[in-house]
């Protein structure tokens, strides 16, 4: 009996001390005239209410309309430049996301500078007789055409009997560790089509293994992302890096090959969200517990971090990288590695030390290859327009990687292309015959003489045009590599204005839409002061160039 009563003193006691139940009981004792002048405020609160109501989904219907979608697609040649200008986007408008991930990046500015050092000791490498060589293929001395400079003649002459680096033995066995490092972060970040870092996989994963591959279609029709995971998880098998101890004794060879991990590497391609694994408190990358205490420590604590190899190398990179005869060796071979992607030699104990966290230009300047394309989507503000969504697509430029484009031709609003002008006196890492310039020029003119492309706004960043400047300023004489030229000044400003034209030209003759505007900027985009001025100024122009195509201006 008592149970049941409990559930209706409470509904009582609730009902009483609903203020607002009290409030719109009808006084005791109400007149007719006080009943009718309180139904009619009621009536009046109602019709103000279902005013304001109105107002409300008036006003939703409204920012829906202007919150029209703009897509634009990042185009350009492997190296140009896109992936770096998609973080800068993020730098600014998803600030907070930006900085959560770049702790994430570690792992690549690792491989970057591990890479730079296996290109020391490849390029120190005793030379074979010069008889040998006379047919060598130009590039045979450099997997990375992109920073190698190649002279007219193929192989340059000083490279063949150059001087000699004493202590070239002494630093390839102390620095044998990384190159046994870079082969586990080679397998870490590759696809298996690929000798280049591309997307991170977790770090427990390098062991051999089948691959299963997933594919399914995407939106509007897009062929999604394949990802390549392996069956089963091998979490348990030995890890080629055990800490720097087990490596410093190591007698195997100091050139590990990229080739040879090849067809084991774990590869995601575009999509996974590899930045996560790799954040702190990331699924993969939880930091781990100690097994004494069980509190959560920093990565420096886990004896697999590959933090320990290249702390206990640090002192020999730096050594190399000092060494006056190394740098002579490298000026002749040509080999200007202050300028190729992801140049960290200059800050080696910061780089390498236990608690190093990534600073946004080290972000900025970290080389990670796009494979298939990446969509990221931003809320961007401009002028009266408030959070229009912004989808940006990254696609990989390398020439396999080109006929993932077209699919995206149909719905975009801007493209912005860029034309790293700094890459007049290097090839194509895919095609070591191919003028990287020429080949921008060529994409170039296939992107805007395009018809499905004719309504599109184009953008167009003439990048790396710090780096320009500085090879010009060490006497890079463009018209080695481009006769057009002629003898016309080798200055900055100069030989920027000529890329200008020779582009802005090229569009004029081709493009089916004679109206269309062209927006050219000289950019560095790794600059972030610079490249945030130029991207407002993009922001806005393709904001109203959107507005006026859907006729809402
Ligand atoms: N100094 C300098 N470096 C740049 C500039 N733009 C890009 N880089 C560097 O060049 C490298 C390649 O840039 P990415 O943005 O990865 O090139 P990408 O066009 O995305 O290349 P793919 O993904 O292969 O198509 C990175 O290490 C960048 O930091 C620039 O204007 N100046
Ligand atoms: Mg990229």
């Amino acid at each position: 009996m008592a149970k049941g009563k409990q559930p209706q003193l409470a509904v009582r006691r609730r009902s009483l001390s609903d203020p607002l139940a009290a409030a719109l009981l009808p006084p005791p004792n109400e007149t007719l005239d006080e009943r009718e002048s309180r139904l009619k405020a009621a009536t009046d609160a109602k019709l103000i209410s279902d005013g304001i109501d109105e107002m409300i989904r008036h006003e939703r219907n409204h920012r829906k309309k202007s919150r029209a979608e703009v897509q634009v697609l990042l185009l350009g040649q492997s190296e140009s430049g896109k992936s770096t200008c998609l973080k800068q986007f993020q730098l600014l408008h998803n600030t907070a996301a930006f900085h959560a991930e770049r702790i994430a990046w570690r792992a690549v500015i690792y491989l970057n500078l591990v890479r730079s050092v296996r290109r020391i000791l490849d390029a120190l490498q005793p030379e074979p007789e010069v008889e040998e060589h006379e047919d060598t293929d130009p590039l045979a001395y450099s997997l990375e055409p992109a920073s190698v400079i190649i002279s007219s003649s193929g192989r340059p002459p000083s490279a063949i009997s150059g001087t000699k680096v004493p202590n070239y033995d002494v630093y390839r066995r102390r620095l044998q560790p990384l190159m046994q490092l870079e082969d586990r972060l080679i397998r870490l970040l590759s696809s298996p089509e690929e000798d280049e870092a591309t997307h991170f996989g977790p770090w427990e994963q390098f062991a051999p293994q089948p691959y299963t591959m997933y594919t399914n279609q995407g939106q509007l029709g897009r062929p999604a992302p394949t990802i390549l995971i392996p069956p089963t998880k091998h979490s348990s098998t030995p890890s080629p890096l055990n800490g720097a101890a087990s490596s410093s004794n190591s007698t195997s060879s100091p050139t590990s090959s990229v080739g040879s991990n090849k067809a084991r590497e774990v590869a995601v391609h575009t999509s996974t969200n590899w930045k996560k694994a790799f954040s702190l408190g990331g699924s993969k990358s939880k930091s781990p517990k100690s097994p004494m205490s069980g509190e959560i420590e920093g990565w420096w604590e886990d004896p697999e971090d590959p933090v320990h190899t290249l702390h206990a190398c640090a002192p020999y990179m730096q050594e190399m990288w000092r060494d006056k005869n190394v740098r002579q060796r490298l000026r002749e071979k040509r080999l200007r590695l202050e300028e190729s992607s992801g140049f960290y030699l200059d800050e080696i104990p910061r780089i390498t030390a236990k608690k190093y966290i990534p600073t946004d230009a080290d972000v900025l300047k970290a080389r990670l290859k796009t494979m298939g394309v990446v969509e990221h989507t931003f809320s961007i503000s401009s002028g009266s327009n408030r959070g229009v969504q912004w989808k940006i697509y990254d696609v990989g430029g390398a020439r396999n990687q080109r006929q993932a484009w077209a699919p995206y031709f149909e719905d975009i609003n801007a493209i912005i292309f860029l034309a790293p002008i700094s890459a007049f006196d290097q090839v194509l890492a895919e095609d070591p015959v191919v003028n990287r310039v020429e080949d921008s020029l060529q994409l170039w003119q296939s992107v805007v003489s395009n018809k499905l492309l004719a309504k599109v706004n184009i953008v167009l960043f003439l990048n790396k045009c710090d780096l320009l400047q500085t090879k010009l300023d060490a006497g890079v004489r463009l018209n080695h590599y481009m006769i057009s030229y002629g003898d016309r000044p080798n200055d900055y400003d100069s030989v920027s204005k000529y890329f200008r034209n020779k582009f802005g030209a090229l569009h004029h003759a081709v493009t089916p839409n004679k109206e269309r505007e062209l927006y050219i900027h000289l950019t560095a985009v790794t600059d972030t002061r610079r490249t945030a001025t130029i991207i407002s100024n993009v922001r806005d122009i393709i904001i109203k160039g959107n507005l006026k195509t859907m006729k809402l201006v």
